[in-house]
């Protein structure tokens, strides 16, 4: 049928109309702004306001039977641990996601759908047409370290509004403060070679989908990667495109030499060579050499070696040798395969020589021990004045209910301390601080620092306050802040724990709140 000419699948029976199509295709265009963070121009397919648990919509409607629904509600979203059993997170996404409150509108075919599913009465889906998120989110910028147990964001706004967009948030926001924080750890242990290494991002192919895979790149960016291999996000995102060749251009030659010398032809001022296809030491680096000499022959410059197999510390410094051996010292060593940052740190601790680190699987995946994914939640905590809290069997890991001020505290530039009080609350050097998950741990705020809002309103009434911020400007402040962290708190293995307090005020109002809770349940 017609229908199938468009392009779109046709489920038999399907009470899919022409016109539902027609809207379809129109949603399916809306969509396109949502990854699109860093340039409003670039077109690529995004999500819709349905990309939301069920749950988040039947509340909704239930808020909106019983008239709830306009009541100004505050949701805190944070992590409990940081990822990577690492001492710190990279805060990404949040242009991505800023970018998806302002331009979520529920259109003709997402209401036909949620009427076809039966659940939902006219009353609802007509507030639904005039759903618009208009309310405040305040939050860390963008590339900030940021701390367990502390708001990283909140939304204080109609209770309808916060509800709903609880799961595309910590979509956005978890994998890509997961992924952005995996290249920073690689990024700073590459740092630390003899030759510091850089890193860049070859995960297209493993990653979870092309969503994940656009997401993954643009965080790997955040967190310190210096180019991506997946050509729509370096489009999308103004992310340097870099790359090699595979095994396959060496295989469809009739030698190794022959397909280096191809290579170096068609690309003079990019030619890296994959040197482990036959032989490494035996074959692809004398051929790589012979090339780079070819190449130098007639004032050209050989780029690369790339390692793809083997002991990458000993035969990274082989290449080293012979390639400055034969006045090759301007040809760097890429080395990848199965890469992350233990990986890396093994390679540069063994006396590697690798110049550029071309990282996949690992790092656009999030994956590694305490990796996998962020656990990071969305909690109500205060419902018109009134402060809200969940109890957990563990009493030290309930949340911490009411409206908060994040703080930072500092000595010369160097973060020391994260204070979280109450809204307005007045926090000054020498007050107690308490530990959020373990209350007899308490601690004073110490003297000589500077003490600064960390958080900022970055939306109010669904509008962003500010222009867009540029990747480089987000990637700036990851390292500035990686930078300028107490010492151990990047350490890979048993990270020193950087401190977040609860102020007294705080600490008071939850444990007035547990009591009250325990009181009333035991009643
Ligand atoms: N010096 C090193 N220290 C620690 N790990 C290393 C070092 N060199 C390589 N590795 C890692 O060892 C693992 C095994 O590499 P190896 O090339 O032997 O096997 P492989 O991955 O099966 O090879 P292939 O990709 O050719 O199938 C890879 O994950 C690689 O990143
Ligand atoms: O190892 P990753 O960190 O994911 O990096 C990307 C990998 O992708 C390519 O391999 P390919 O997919 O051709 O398969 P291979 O593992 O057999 O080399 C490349 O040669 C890297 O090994
Ligand atoms: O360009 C490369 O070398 C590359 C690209 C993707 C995956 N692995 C390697």
């Amino acid at each position: 049928m017609e229908l199938r000419a468009k392009g779109l699948p046709v489920p038999t029976g399907s009470p899919f109309t022409e016109e539902i199509f027609e809207l379809l295709e129109r949603a399916l265009k809306l969509r396109r702004r949502f990854l699109n963070a860093c340039d409003p121009t670039f077109v690529t397919d995004v999500v819709s306001p349905l990309f939301t648990d069920l749950y988040q919509l039947t509340m909704l409607a239930g808020y909106l039977r019983h008239g709830l629904h306009e009541q100004e509600a505050t949701f805190d979203l944070y992590i409990r641990r940081a990822p990577f059993e690492g001492g710190y997170a990279v805060w990404a996404g949040l242009e991505t996601a800023l970018s998806m409150l302002e331009s979520w509108r529920f259109e003709d075919v997402h209401l036909a759908y949620l009427r076809g599913l039966g659940l939902f009465d006219e009353t609802f889906l007509a507030y639904l047409r005039d759903w618009r998120f208009r309310a405040t989110v305040t939050t860390f910028p963008e590339g900030r370290v940021v701390f367990p147990n502390e708001p990283l964001l909140t939304v204080t706004g109609a209770l309808g509004e916060g509800q709903l967009v609880e799961t595309a948030l910590l979509n956005v926001l978890n994998f890509q403060t997961l992924v952005a924080t995996k290249a920073s750890r690689a990024v700073l242990t590459a740092a630390n070679g003899e030759r510091a290494g850089s890193v860049v991002e070859f995960g297209a192919r493993r990653a979870q989908g092309p969503d994940g895979a656009d997401s993954a790149t643009r965080a790997a960016f955040v967190g310190g990667a210096t180019g991506t291999s997946n050509v729509e996000a370096g489009m999308a995102f103004g992310i340097p495109v870099v790359g090699t060749h595979a095994h396959a251009w060496v295989e469809a030659f009739a030698s190794e030499l022959d397909a280096f010398r191809a290579y170096a032809a068609a690309f003079p001022n990019d030619c890296t060579l994959l040197i482990d296809t036959f032989d490494t030491l035996a074959s692809g680096l004398p051929n790589a050499i012979r090339v780079g000499l070819e190449m130098k022959a007639r004032g050209q410059r050989l780029r690369g070696v790339r390692l793809d197999s083997g002991d990458l510390a000993y035969l990274s410094r082989k290449c080293r040798e012979a390639l400055d051996a034969a006045g090759l010292a301007d040809v760097r060593v890429v080395a990848s395969n199965d890469l992350d940052e233990f990986v890396i740190d093994s390679v540069i601790r063994e006396g590697g020589r690798v110049d550029v680190f071309g990282v996949g699987t690992r790092l656009v995946t999030g994956g590694g021990p305490g990796g996998g994914a962020l656990g990071g939640v969305y909690k109500l905590v205060d419902l018109a004045g009134t402060p809200k809290m969940k109890l957990t069997a563990d009493r030290a890991k309930s949340t911490v209910p009411g409206r908060k001020r994040v703080l930072r505290v500092r000595r010369d530039g160097r973060a020391l301390l994260d204070v979280v009080a109450l809204e307005g609350e007045d926090v000054r050097p020498s007050q107690l601080v308490t530990d959020p998950q373990n209350p007899l741990n308490r601690t004073r705020i110490p003297s000589n620092v500077e003490v600064e809002d960390a958080r900022q309103v970055v939306m109010r009434d669904g509008q962003r306050t500010h222009d867009r911020e540029e990747l480089a400007v987000l990637r700036d402040r990851a390292a500035n802040d990686l930078a300028n962290l107490p010492e151990g708190t990047t350490r890979l293995l048993n990270p020193h724990v950087y401190r977040v307090g609860l102020s007294e005020k705080l600490q008071d109002l939850r444990s007035r709140k547990i009591a009250e809770l325990e009181a009333s349940l035991h009643s």
